[in-house]
Order: C-alpha cells, then structure tokens, then sequence
C-alpha cells in the first residue's frame, strides 16, 4: 500500500484548488488535489507541507484530516489520506501540473476528478458552508 497525501486547499471565498495533471503522467488530463507520496517515517501533515512547497511553491498551514480513501488503478493499492489546509505563505504557481483552478462548489462537481478524489469530494461537500 502506497501512502499519498492530497491537500484541500481552501481560499477566503470557500472555494478549493483543483490541479490537472499534466500528458505523460499516471492519469494525465484528470483533475486532483495537489500532494504525494508520502516519506518512510514522514507524517501526512509533514508531506504536505513538503510537496506543497516542492509542487507549488505555497507553504501552507495544515488543519482538518477527512477520511482516507483507499483505491486500486490497477497498478496496485494507494491510500489516499486528504487533509484541509490554507496558504500561510506565497502564491501558488503549477511546477508540476499543466493547470490549477480555485473552483466554487459548482465547479468542483463538474470537475473530471480523479477516481480516488470522488469520495474525498463529496465528503468535503457535505461539510457546512462557512
Ligand atoms: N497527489 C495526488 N495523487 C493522487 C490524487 N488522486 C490520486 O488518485 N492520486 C494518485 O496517487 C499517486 C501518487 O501521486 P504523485 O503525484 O505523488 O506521484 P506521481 O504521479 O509522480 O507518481 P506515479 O506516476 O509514479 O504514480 C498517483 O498514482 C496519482 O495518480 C490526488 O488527489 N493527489
């Protein structure tokens, strides 16, 4: 099992950064939540502030988990573990995807997310509205 951590990124309008991944990668053309694989010994919170910074070039402040989604594309089984955060330092910038987009909630659900991102989606969408 492959441990990944994606970060929901939230601005001050309640919207979410949404990244594409770029042609010649795994599920290149589908939308995601920026982050990674995470490090032996590394916590989730500590790997996504680290791929944040190395994807695009944000420092942000970790905050809420939600709940891990487990899924296989065939390649054999990541654990995606999706935590909330906000930018405390810089403007984010793509090093590593060919587009990102703060999307509202309507935005989000008409987003060709990848399949693992659904439940973690959803789950953020059901939240209360700030
Ligand atoms: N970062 C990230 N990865 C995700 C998300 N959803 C999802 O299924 N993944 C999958 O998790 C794996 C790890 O992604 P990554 O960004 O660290 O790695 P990568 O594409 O450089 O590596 P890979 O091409 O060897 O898988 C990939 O297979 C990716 O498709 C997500 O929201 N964020």
């Amino acid at each position: 099992m492959i441990d990944v951590v994606a970060g929901l990124i939230e601005d001050d309008h309640g919207r979410l950064l949404a990244c594409r991944r770029p042609p010649g990668k795994h599920l290149a053309g589908k939308w995601e939540f920026p982050g990674g694989k995470i490090e032996p010994g590394e916590s989730p919170a500590a790997a996504l502030v680290r791929e944040l910074r190395e994807e695009l070039g944000i420092t942000v402040e970790p905050h809420t988990p939600l709940t891990p989604v487990v899924h296989d594309y065939g390649r054999g089984a990541i654990r995606l573990i999706p935590i909330s955060c906000r930018i405390v330092e810089g403007l984010p910038h793509p090093h590593e995807h060919d587009r990102i987009e703060w999307c509202d909630r309507g935005q989000l659900a008409g987003l060709d997310l990848a399949e693992a991102d659904r439940p973690i989606l959803a789950e953020w969408l059901g939240f209360p509205q700030k």
